[in-house]
Parts: structure tokens; C-alpha cells; sequence
């Protein structure tokens, strides 16, 4: 193919529907020949699991740090592709979708595509795409500055969950995206289709707002670090003591909670299921098609701000072994 690849770069707050976006988008056959570079933070990566399409165009690149999108790793992984595509080592593809975790501020991953001497001679930038979650984001951007990174560099802001959204706050939503970033488009997911994502912009300059810019629009506190940590479990799970601890938690500690995101291995069911939590929303869950690693077991991140990883477990360890007993007793009558 001849001049550089273009890249799309998706990005959006945690659990905003980034993966659930993309994995749409790329059923269309206008998407088909995209690779996919999914950047995710946390001691499991489960999105290129989420994604639920496995070849070795789709690339997980774990992030170790919270707040950037590994540069280094990050120009290795696409000048890997480049080559293997030279080489026929990979299906062709004409285009790359990079994922950045939810936490990432875009432009560390723009200036590496935009500056790398060896990466911008292969690639560039054609858009940017960000997610924004009409429930949880006139909080996150009140308070988290990468949140308003994220909507400050987007060619295209595409607001997800509006059928769960309090019709009289998207008014307002509206506004305030527009305030801070009044040159992007904004579509509704539901009405997404690939040719609104590929949409390029050849001139491209990169336009991401400086933090001070944006400081008058939240009220950045000097918060908690935010940490991940993941719990396997080998034993089946009880559908309705799982889902009654997370609502609770979530109840409880949803301020604090910015992703619960998991694999479940339940009680009686075959497949895997999906579950997801962002803040005190839980979200419906879903059966997938195969096991990670073909490995039949329960695994769950969690990305959260100043809370102690050591409670939230043994909380959860006193739900499965109360769990537990119900279910022996349920056996014995
Ligand atoms: N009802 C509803 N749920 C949605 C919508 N978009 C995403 N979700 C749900 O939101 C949850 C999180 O979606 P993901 O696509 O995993 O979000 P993400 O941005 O990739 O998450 P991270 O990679 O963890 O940042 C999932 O349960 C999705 O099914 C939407 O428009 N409506």
C-alpha cells in the first residue's frame, strides 16, 4: 500500500464503551481490514477477550502505569505490525484502531505516532475518536483531568448509554461538550456506523488542550492514586450472591470504584459471562463465546481510587464462602 497507515485513535473514559464501540464497528466490512492496538491497564487484560475477535491483528499492550500510554511499547507494537505486514506474517490491513486504557491521557500516544522519527514515517494520525458515557461523565469531568483530555482531542465524540442517561441532563451534556470542545462532532453510539469513524482528516494538525485550558471546566482535587488489581477465582460462582455483592459494593464505594470488569465462571453455566461495573452502574451482563486461554475460571480487575485492595477482597471471600454454604445446604435438602 503506498503512503502511511492511517490510525484511528479511540479513547474515552474507563468503562465508557470503547471496547463495545469497536467491536460493532468492526463487523462492518468497511472495518475489516483494520489491526486493532488495545492498551489496557490493569493485571489482566481482558479487552482483546471483550473484543471477541482473535488474530494477530489484535495486539494487547498491558500499560504498567496508570496515567500513559507506554510510548516505547507503544511505537514497538506498531512498528512490529508494519513489519510482519511487510513480511505477510499478518492479514493485511490498511488501517489501525488503537484502544487506549481509560485512563490514559491521549496525547502521549499522538505525539508518539505524530513524532516517533521511525513510526511517523509508516503511520498517521487520522482521527480521534473518544467515547463519553452520558451517565458517569459530568462527574468524571468535574473531577478527572484525563477525562477532559479525552473529549479535548476527539475529531468525533461519540456519547454511549443514552438509553440509561437522565433525558433532562443531556441537554446540558450537550453544552458542556460543546464548551469544551466545540470543533468535534457528536453522534449518539446507537447511531454509529463505521463510515462516521473513518472519516479523516488528512491535515490533521494535533490539537490536544493544554491542562491548563481545561482547569476552569472540573475541580481537580489532589485525589487517591488510582490502582488495579485483579482476583482469580477457581471455583464456580453463584449468579445471584456474585451480582447482589457487586450492586452492594458498588452502592457503597461507587465514587471510588472506576471499573469492575470480569470474566465469570457461574454455577451451571457453560460459557463465560461478562460482567461490568462503572461507579454504581452495573451493567447487564453477557455470555461469550469461548474462555480466555481456554482456562475455565473466574477472573475480575478492578480499577479503583484510594480504595484498600485488601477489604474489597475479604469482602468478596465472605460472600463466596457464604455463598458456598447456601449452595451445600441447597444440595443436602
Ligand atoms: N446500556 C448501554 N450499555 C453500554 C453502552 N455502551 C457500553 N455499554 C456497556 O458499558 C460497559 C462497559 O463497556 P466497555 O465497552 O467495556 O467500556 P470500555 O470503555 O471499553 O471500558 P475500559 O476498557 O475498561 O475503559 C459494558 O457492560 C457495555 O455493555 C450503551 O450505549 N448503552
Amino acid at each position: 500500500m503506498s503512503g502511511p497507515t492511517p490510525v484511528h485513535l479511540l479513547t474515552g473514559f474507563l468503562g465508557s464503551g470503547k471496547t463495545t464501540l469497536l467491536r460493532g464497528l468492526l463487523t462492518d466490512p468497511a472495518m475489516a481490514s483494520a489491526a486493532v492496538l488495545v492498551n489496557e491497564f490493569g493485571e489482566i487484560g481482558l479487552d482483546h477477550e471483550l473484543l471477541e475477535r482473535v488474530d494477530e491483528t489484535v495486539v494487547l499492550m498491558k500499560s504498567g502505569c496508570v496515567c500513559c500510554t507506554v510510548r516505547g511499547e507503544l511505537a514497538d507494537a506498531m512498528l512490529s505490525l508494519h513489519s510482519r505486514r511487510a513480511r505477510g506474517e499478518v492479514p493485511f490491513f490498511e488501517r489501525v484502531v488503537i484502544e487506549t486504557t481509560g485512563m490514559a491521557d491521549p496525547y502521549p500516544a499522538l505525539s508518539t505516532i505524530q513524532s516517533h522519527p521511525v513510526v511517523r514515517s509508516h503511520y498517521r494520525v487520522a482521527n480521534v475518536v473518544t467515547t463519553v458515557d452520558a451517565v458517569n461523565a459530568p462527574a468524571q469531568m468535574a473531577t478527572r483531568l484525563e477525562a477532559l483530555r479525552q473529549v479535548g482531542a476527539a475529531d468525533l465524540l461519540v456519547l454511549t448509554k443514552t438509553d440509561l442517561a437522565d433525558p433532562d441532563g443531556a441537554a446540558a451534556l450537550h453544552a458542556r461538550l460543546a464548551e469544551i470542545n466545540p470543533s468535534a462532532r457528536l453522534i449518539e453510539a446507537r447511531e454509529a456506523v463505521a463510515e462516521d469513524f473513518l472519516a479523516q482528516d488528512a491535515e490533521r494538525v494535533l490539537r490536544v488542550p493544554a491542562a491548563a485550558a481545561l482547569a476552569h471546566h472540573g475541580a481537580f482535587r489532589a485525589e487517591a492514586p488510582v490502582t488495579s488489581f485483579a482476583l482469580e477465582i477457581e471455583t464456580p460462582l453463584d449468579w445471584t450472591a456474585f451480582g447482589l455483592w457487586l450492586a452492594m459494593l458498588l452502592h457503597r464505594h461507587g465514587e471510588h470504584i472506576f471499573r469492575v470488569k470480569g470474566i465469570l465462571c457461574i454455577e451451571g453455566e457453560e460459557r463465560p459471562v461478562a460482567v461490568h461495573g462503572v461507579q454504581r452502574l452495573v451493567h447487564a451482563p453477557v455470555h461469550l463465546e469461548r474462555w480466555p486461554d481456554g482456562r475455565r475460571l473466574s477472573r475480575i480487575v478492578f480499577i479503583v481510587n484510594g480504595l484498600d485492595h485488601g477489604r474489597i477482597e475479604a469482602s468478596f471471600r465472605a460472600f463466596e464462602a457464604l455463598s458456598q454454604r447456601v449452595l451445600s445446604r441447597q444440595a443436602a435438602a
